[in-house]
């Protein structure tokens, strides 16, 4: 794990968008298409208001999250509605959309849908990371139902309850976040930072951003 540490967080996110989209076109010298996987949640949109105007040939990106909240994309709660919004904007709308929500009550009712749609996307060729100062990553939580098979298994995607998520949710699995070419996690404050120190000493099923510390770029921001 390296940690990159920034002065203050809109270097950071200026700094980070620069380095995603440098990644994304590295990739697409040599590959058709690149796979770009990022989080939801409160801290990447900066980051997405500076990656959505890079000159890039976003129509070679497949964009997907790493986690959604099974909420509908009209609520302020929806990852996916925060990607439509602040990343999939301007240039970066030539983008290939991989979806992570599904119109049904339950994640359960979609999830086969879903896998067979981002299956041919793996590995991830570059994914941006967040974390929850309770050491969640993507929506891998602690003490949630299926935390053991989400660490440990062989799936793509899970749906999860947790007592720390407020909604059911779907979650790429800890395998495929291991598995992504090019892995980075964006934190800001002292809290976080704290958690992620935390999290270097204990298991992954304490702290299931552990199971993804090695080989990831940590990028903190005081504020
Ligand atoms: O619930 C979620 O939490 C994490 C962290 O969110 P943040 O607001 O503290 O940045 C996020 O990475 C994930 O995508 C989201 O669903």
């Amino acid at each position: 794990m390296k940690i990159v540490e920034y002065p203050d967080s809109e270097m950071m996110m200026m700094d980070l968008a620069d380095t995603l989209a440098s990644e994304l076109k590295n990739c697409l010298l040599t590959h058709d298409h690149a796979s770009f996987a990022v989080p939801g949640g409160t801290t990447p949109g900066p980051i997405f208001d500076q990656l959505c105007d890079v000159d890039l040939d976003w129509s070679r990106v497949h964009v997907m999250l790493t986690d959604e909240r099974w909420v509908p994309e009209s609520s302020d709660r929806s990852n996916t509605r925060l990607l439509k919004e602040r990343l999939l904007v301007n240039k970066a709308a030539e983008a290939v959309y991989v979806p992570l929500y599904a119109d049904a009550r339950e994640p359960e009712e979609k999830l086969g849908a879903l896998s067979k749609t981002l299956t041919p996307e793996l590995p991830v060729s570059v994914m941006l990371l967040g974390m929850g100062a309770d050491m969640h990553t993507a929506s891998i939580f602690p003490g949630a139902d299926q935390l053991d098979r989400a660490l440990n298994g062989d799936d793509t995607l899970l749906a999860m309850r947790a007592p720390g998520a407020p909604e059911p949710r779907i979650t790429l699995s800890a395998k495929v976040l291991r598995d992504a070419m090019s892995r980075h996690l964006v934190i800001v404050g002292g809290e976080k930072r704290a958690a992620l120190e935390r999290a270097r000493h204990l298991t992954p099923q304490e702290a299931p951003v552990a199971a993804i510390l090695p080989g990831t770029t940590v990028h903190w921001a005081e504020s």
